[in-house]
């Protein structure tokens, strides 16, 4: 049986660029798990676009056998975690798994925003952190100034942190002698009754469900039945392991303090929510690990393909992708202006951008998609209460008796001395500031309770903007409140594009339907008729442009008298008139119509 004073579970954390990838590789490299030519660029990175992007988008596990300089091997289990504020709770469920981390920092750049903020991260779970100072190859690099500023800033030992370059792979080994010398060894019974705390799963068309955990008490084995706590969900194991770089390794059984998969012919990862509690159905626990959250929709969509025929091939792509990704909903909708496609939820905008890029990467579909939008609860005139994702679905102004937009509760952490920056942001959300506090001389936490639908446009991006990258953002949906919300119409030559309806609070209303005019106006080319660009709350206009019209003289190339050339082009531009309007609209190129929907994410 495993030596559970062997092992050790860590996560290394980073700010972006500062190694963590890098080092990981070397980790594994060093315990001669992978060949260097075997090994993949970044092995924890294992999704082409994630690799692209640079960020690390689901939890990954990887097991590792060292050989200490005691003589003794270990085992050691390195958990990798998100980066983003729309997979902060994968984070925590990842940052529970472990008792350590690696704090990895740059030793020309010093500390930054997401050193403070994956450590505090890392202390609400207790963690052992053990700093590193990475890129000691650098000329500009200054190990003794930055382990000062590491004990300074966030008052850690430091002075003895290995140095090291990751990409050179210099002094590699004391990262790992570190971990084993002053990353606790997991505890918990393995006669207990089994808890094991899934970080992560993944949709395998072979083996169903392969499930990501780690063992808190108790003992899993092959052929074991099992429940999920929270789901309730019941199967029986049919194979248990290691994770290992460049695979999976079956074994009996996993104890207390381990880390590996399992397989249990699950259909779909909605049985197997990261967070939830795996116990045995013969000798259950009694309660489940805390923490568990359903993952929960906060932005919505429509996502419909460029070409109306390759509908079917959306939804399977959609069925795919939510195989793999709990978090991910989706339903038919029709609009007038895009033909039929599909409500989808997310979990965050960078969750929308990552399924839409996968959408037309992977499944090779051009895709237009349509304003992102929160869930509003409108109570009608006639008592009934409905939840609205799609402003297409608005009731109509004289049904309804009051209007509630989702608020969140909003903390941020960042230096004090930006703080002036942040509230004005914060206020002009329409947050309610709520408290701030010192978490150290260095830190400042900042409760706010604000709109959702204020968060989800880039509040996180501007945020970081005017905190130089310093701040970071966790928020949790809290209540729905009474607001003045406003369904704005835009409408082309005088037709409603139900495609570019939005739902805002009044104050906001303006400015945005102002700004979407402009923008049709520049995307839109000229039409050989003048087409008036108007945004509308119920029947009133608040905003207008033209588009104006093109001046082609379209009997310019007609020498001669021959007639009946020209009644024929002037008949086909009388046509072509007819038909953008017969139409009910106008003929907005789709590369247009998606740069307006794009670029107002951005507002
Ligand atoms: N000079 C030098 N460059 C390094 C070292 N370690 C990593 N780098 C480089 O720094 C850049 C970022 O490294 P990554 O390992 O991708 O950083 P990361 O923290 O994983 O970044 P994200 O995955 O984007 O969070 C890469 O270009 C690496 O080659 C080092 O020791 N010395």
């Amino acid at each position: 049986m495993t030596d559970q004073s062997k092992i050790r579970n860590f996560s290394i954390i980073a700010h972006i660029d500062h190694g963590k990838s890098t080092l990981s590789d070397r980790l594994i490299e060093l315990c001669g798990a992978v060949e260097q030519r075997e090994m993949e660029s970044q092995l924890l990175d294992n999704m082409d676009l994630e690799r692209e992007r640079g960020i690390t988008i689901k939890a990954r596990a990887v097991k590792l056998s060292y050989k200490a300089l005691d003589g003794e091997t270990y085992e050691l289990n390195l958990i990798d975690t998100p980066g983003h504020v729309d997979f902060n709770y994968e984070v925590s469920r990842s940052l529970a798994a472990c008792e350590g981390a690696v704090l990895v920092v740059d030793a020309a750049q010093g500390i930054e925003a997401q050193t403070l903020a994956n450590t505090y991260l890392a202390m609400e779970h207790d963690l052992e952190i053990r700093p590193v100072v990475n890129k000691i190859d650098l000329p500009a690099a200054d190990p003794a100034r930055v382990k000062q500023e590491i004990e300074d800033v966030i008052g850690l030992e430091a002075q003895d942190a290995p140095e090291i370059s990751a990409k050179m792979g210099i002094n590699i080994q004391a990262v790992l002698e570190d971990v084993v010398h002053h990353v606790p060894a997991p505890d918990g019974d393995p006669k207990a009754p089994l808890k094991a705390l899934i970080f992560d799963s993944q949709y395998d068309a072979y083996r169903g469900v392969i499930v990501f955990f780690r063992v808190m008490e108790g003992t899993v084995k092959t052929g074991m039945p099992i429940r999920m706590m929270a789901s309730g969900a019941q199967y029986e194991v049919i194979e248990c392991g290691h994770l290992l770089p460049l695979g999976m390794e079956p074994c009996k059984e996993l104890i207390a303090g381990e880390v590996g998969y399992l397989t249990a012919s699950i259909k779909n990862v909605k049985d197997t929510r990261v967070g939830d509690t795996i116990t045995g159905v013969e000798r259950p626990a009694g309660e489940a690990l805390p923490g568990y959250r359903p993952a929960q929709a906060m932005v919505y969509c429509g996502i419909y393909t460029e070409d109306g025929s390759k509908f079917p091939d959306l939804r399977d792509a959609l069925e795919k992708l939510q195989l793999n990704d709990a978090s991910l909903s989706f339903e038919p909708e029709s609009s007038a202006a895009l033909g039929f496609g599909f409500r989808c939820g997310f979990l965050g905008m960078l969750h929308m951008e990552i399924i839409q890029e996968r959408l037309e990467r992977e499944f090779d579909l051009d895709l237009i998609t349509t304003l992102p939008s929160v869930i509003y609860q409108i109570t009608k005139t006639d008592g009934t209460v409905v939840m609205v994702d799609n402003p297409h679905n608005y009731p109509d102004v004289g049904a309804i008796a009051t209007a509630e937009e989702p608020y969140a509760k909003v903390s941020i952490i960042a230096p004090p001395d930006y703080v002036g920056n942040i509230m004005p942001l914060c206020q002009d959300r329409r947050g309610e500031f709520k408290d701030m506090q010192y978490l150290d001389t260095n830190l400042v936490e900042i409760h706010y309770s604000m709109p959702l639908g204020e968060i989800i446009y880039d509040f996180f991006d501007t945020l970081k903007a005017r905190t130089k990258g310093y701040a970071s953002l966790d928020y949790e949906l809290s209540e729905y409140r009474p607001s003045e919300l406003v369904k704005v119409d835009l409408l082309l030559n005088g037709d409603q594009v139900d495609a570019l309806s939005f739902i805002a609070h009044r104050e906001k209303a303006y400015p945005r339907a102002r700004r979407l005019c402009e923008k049709l106006k520049d995307n839109i080319p000229r039409q050989l008729f003048e087409v008036p660009i108007q945004a509308a709350i119920g029947g009133k206009v608040i905003a207008r442009e033209t588009i104006k019209a093109m001046r082609k003289d379209v009997l310019a190339k007609c020498y001669g008298g021959d007639i009946t050339r020209k009644k024929k082009l002037l008949e086909k531009q009388k046509e072509g008139k007819k038909k953008m309007r017969s139409l009910g609209s106008v003929q907005i190129p789709t590369e247009a119509f998606m740069a307006v929907l794009k670029l107002d994410e951005e507002n």
